[in-house]
């Protein structure tokens, strides 16, 4: 699905992601940890297109997408979540959805006037899609609700909803329990579990190990740049480099 080559991102003279190469098989829900520091959300960041790499090449079921803005991985099916969502706060959250998409017809000024009821049609279509995702996350119930009213862990499953209207194929998701109620938490990982079965590939950065271990195959470690080493969730806990660096010490 996604492979990695050689990926690296310097700040300065600080090497955040140190040649990391991998790839994500599709239809997996690989994890990704490591200690604080280790170049995880930067290695999302270079993923997503936020950050440009350094060096190395990226590619999405063959085709190339380092260098490529944000937008345009995500309209290639890449789509990412932050570890702190921030919502429109005055918007509705059905609106929240709904502006999601991208290159939609009522966002161009002559369409509106030379097209008007395709656009009409359009944002109809839009509608009933932000609807079912909003349902399919657990929040019709507050459609209509200005964002601001909702929890950490309701602004997480907006998110979700948000990019699940752009129907992506690859989702990263930042660190989708932080912050999250048990029972929210639950919900969550119910969505992502079922979005799997219907054949969306993720990718999560994730501290709490219990989550990670039960959710996440394969589990990738990170640790100061560089990418420690990749397996099950046994293999993770059996390997004495992990440990070492959950403590302090260096890759090896
Ligand atoms: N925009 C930036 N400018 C400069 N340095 C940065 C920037 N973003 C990250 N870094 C540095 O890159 C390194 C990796 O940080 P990163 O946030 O990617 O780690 P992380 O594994 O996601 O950590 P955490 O688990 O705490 O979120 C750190 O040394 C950090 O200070």
């Amino acid at each position: 699905m996604l492979t990695a080559q050689s990926i690296t991102k310097t700040f300065g003279g600080n090497r955040a992601v140190d040649e990391v190469s991998f790839t994500i098989k599709k239809g997996t829900i690989t994890g990704l940890i490591g200690p604080n520091g280790a170049g995880k959300t930067t290695l999302f960041n270079c993923l997503a297109g936020l950050f440009p790499p350094t060096s190395g090449s990226l590619s999405l079921e063959g085709e190339r997408i380092d260098g490529l803005s944000p937008d345009r991985i995500f309209a290639k099916g890449l789509a990412r979540t932050f570890q702190i969502p921030r919502p429109f706060p005055e918007m509705t959250v059905l609106e929240n959805v709904m502006v999601a998409p991208l290159h939609q017809r009522g966002e161009r000024f002559w369409a509106n006037w030379l097209t008007p009821g395709r656009v009409a049609a359009e944002e109809r279509t839009l509608a009933a899609a932000a609807r079912h995702w909003i349902d399919f996350v657990g929040l019709s119930h507050l459609a209509d609700q200005p964002a601001r009213v909702l929890s950490g862990g309701q602004r997480k499953l907006l998110e979700l909803a948000r990019v699940l209207v752009a129907k992506p194929r690859l989702i990263l998701l930042d660190e989708p329990g932080a912050g999250v109620n048990p029972v929210l938490l639950d919900a969550i990982v119910d969505r992502i579990v079922s979005l799997n079965r219907q054949g969306v590939t993720f990718l999560v950065i994730e501290h709490n190990m219990d989550l990670v271990m039960n959710l996440c195959s394969p589990i990738m470690v990170m640790a100061q740049g560089r990418l420690l080493m990749a397996g099950t969730a046994q293999e993770v806990r059996d390997d004495p480099r992990v440990v070492e660096a959950y403590l302090g010490g260096a890759p090896a």
